[in-house]
């Protein structure tokens, strides 16, 4: 299992400005390798900051924004449009100012969807997505490039909560009911299925994500503390700044 390294920048502005350089590079890396990219989004105030500054990017003119595969980590279950669903955030902030291709573009479903007001039924219907996408042989779900993740208070990372009946659902997406941050029915990526990333992005700003983030660097259980069971494939990197940083065990720590 490869270590997990830790980035520290100054403040939430640097933090976003930062993970966006290296998203837009990660970004031209793939397609400088693969002809293509895949970059699955996630929710939450620092993931909308970083969206908004790759869009300020001058650089993000060198992507290939129609060969960039975009899927999400988790969805608040609502109605298409409703400004609280991460997809509305991350069109606002993004997605709508770049040249992708609409068909390479994999919103969870939205509660007035075609799967109707079922929570159970957008998850399967987005593992089905998800496998149509999947390389020939056993794969379910497609490669992904880099995920990204934001991190709650309680060490939540997509809508996989602590102690949460999810940690027991060993389809790849899973509905849940009951989140303590609200809304309260969401869909989600379940953690092996976020673990088949190539390379997963923890991001977090903030004095109140402190000691999710030390207890999840110093090796917490994952049901207890969801941020502590994720792995990327080759790169599992923490983003933070020096607020959320502030109980990252010393010898993973490289302040900036
Ligand atoms: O739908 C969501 O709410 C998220 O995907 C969630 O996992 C979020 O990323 C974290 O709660 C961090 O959010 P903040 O950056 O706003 O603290």
């Amino acid at each position: 299992m490869t270590e997990a390294s830790v980035a520290v920048h100054a403040d939430p502005d640097l933090l976003a400005q930062a993970v966006a350089a290296r998203l837009v590079v990660k970004l031209l890396d793939a397609q400088a390798e693969r002809g293509q990219a895949s970059v699955v989004l996630t929710g939450g105030r620092i993931a909308a900051a970083v969206y908004r500054a790759v869009g300020q990017l001058p650089a993000r003119d060198a992507v290939d924004w129609s060969r960039v595969d975009v899927w999400w980590g988790d969805e608040r279950f609502l109605p298409g449009g409703d400004p609280e669903r991460n997809e509305t955030q991350a069109r606002a902030a993004l997605l709508d100012s770049v040249p992708l291709d609409p068909a390479r573009v994999h919103p969870m479903p939205a509660s007035d969807g075609p799967a109707g007001d079922d929570p159970e039924a957008a998850a399967a219907g987005y593992a089905r997505e998800l496998a149509a996408a999947a390389r020939p042989g056993n794969a379910v779900v497609p490669h992904f490039d880099v995920l990204m993740l934001g991190v709650g208070e309680d060490g939540h990372v997509a809508s996989v909560f602590p102690e949460h009946p999810v940690h027991h659902d060993n389809r790849p997406v899973s509905a849940v009911r009951g989140s303590p941050k609200p809304p309260p029915v969401r869909t989600t990526l379940t953690l092996p299925t976020i673990n088949t990333a190539e390379e997963v992005w923890l991001i977090a700003a903030g004095a109140d994500k402190a000691r999710a983030v030390g207890m999840a660097l110093a090796g917490a259980g994952p049901v207890q503390l969801p941020a502590a069971g994720v792995r990327g494939v080759s790169r599992t990197l923490w983003l933070l700044d020096r607020a959320a940083a502030a109980s990252v065990p010393p010898r993973l720590r490289s302040l900036r």
